[in-house]
């Protein structure tokens, strides 16, 4: 059974005071469900001090960036090793937002996935059409190379530990929600491409979000869909509340 996974990235907001807050909260409220996840991917300076209050809870940390290598000249970046040493499980990688502003390519993106699953960090490994790429009718052909160069060199046994997140780039912070159809079209996609890239049973066990403008409102409906085990929340995350919102709506299937 897939897990489904609910995973809350704060980009760069919240100083340490105000994401303690959340989270305190959070690691309060979510409960162990069998067959849920609760991620939370605060920035960089308070990682260490969100593994210590999520210790114990049911909400893991995940980092929304890392490099590559384990050390080396490589100014304001953090290594994978680091992440590890500070009780991080889980990475980010290959957010559009770091493909639009910090020159993220599928190269990098491929490293950056080989690196984590080398340090047992789980990858949500992030893909995306923008609208132009929508309307010329070329989102497939697009989602589908994003995949191949993601997981190149990857092997079967290190996929099962790999999550995957549909976030279409239209959708994100703009409060345009892609409809259920439009993102489970979309990951059944990912899913199949997957299971030619593997084989079908690889890419069932594959859990697969989506993210963009999720709220507590529209998670039941994506997350009842097939293909769709959960979502990578970004405004709707920062506020318990809010976040818990979408936590108890998610559907576990
Ligand atoms: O980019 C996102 C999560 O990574 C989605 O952001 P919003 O939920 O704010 O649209």
């Amino acid at each position: 059974m897939r897990k489904t996974i609910i995973a809350g990235n704060w980009k760069m907001n919240h100083t340490g005071e105000e994401g303690a807050a959340v989270l305190q909260s959070l690691a309060a409220r979510v409960t162990a469900k069998e067959g849920m996840e609760v991620v939370v991917a605060p920035v960089f300076p308070y990682l260490a001090s969100a593994v210590q209050i999520a210790a114990g809870s049911s909400v893991t940390i995940s980092a929304q960036n890392m490099h590559w290598k384990d050390t080396g000249a490589y100014t304001g970046e953090v290594s994978p090793a680091m992440l590890v040493d500070i009780g991080v499980t889980h990475v980010i990688i290959g957010h559009s937002e770091r493909r639009e502003y910090f020159n993220e390519t599928d190269e990098t993106v491929n490293l950056k996935v080989k690196a984590a699953l080398s340090h047992k960090l789980t990858p949500i490994v992030c893909c995306g059409e923008s609208l132009e790429q929508r309307e010329r009718g070329e989102m497939k052909v697009w989602i589908e190379g994003q995949i191949q160069q993601a997981f190149a060199d990857v092997a079967a046994e290190d996929m099962t530990q790999v999550v995957i997140a549909y976030e279409p780039i239209w959708a994100i912070g703009t409060g345009r929600t892609a409809t259920h159809e439009q993102a489970q079209e979309v990951c059944a996609i990912i899913r199949h491409k997957i299971g030619t890239l593997y084989d079908p049973s690889l890419a069932d066990g594959i859990s697969i979000l989506y993210g963009g403008s999720v709220k507590g409102g529209n998670i039941a409906a994506l997350t009842q869909c097939a293909d769709i085990d959960g979502a990578l929340v970004g405004g709707a995350s920062l506020q318990a509340d809010d976040f818990m919102d979408i936590i108890d709506h998610a559907v576990i299937k």
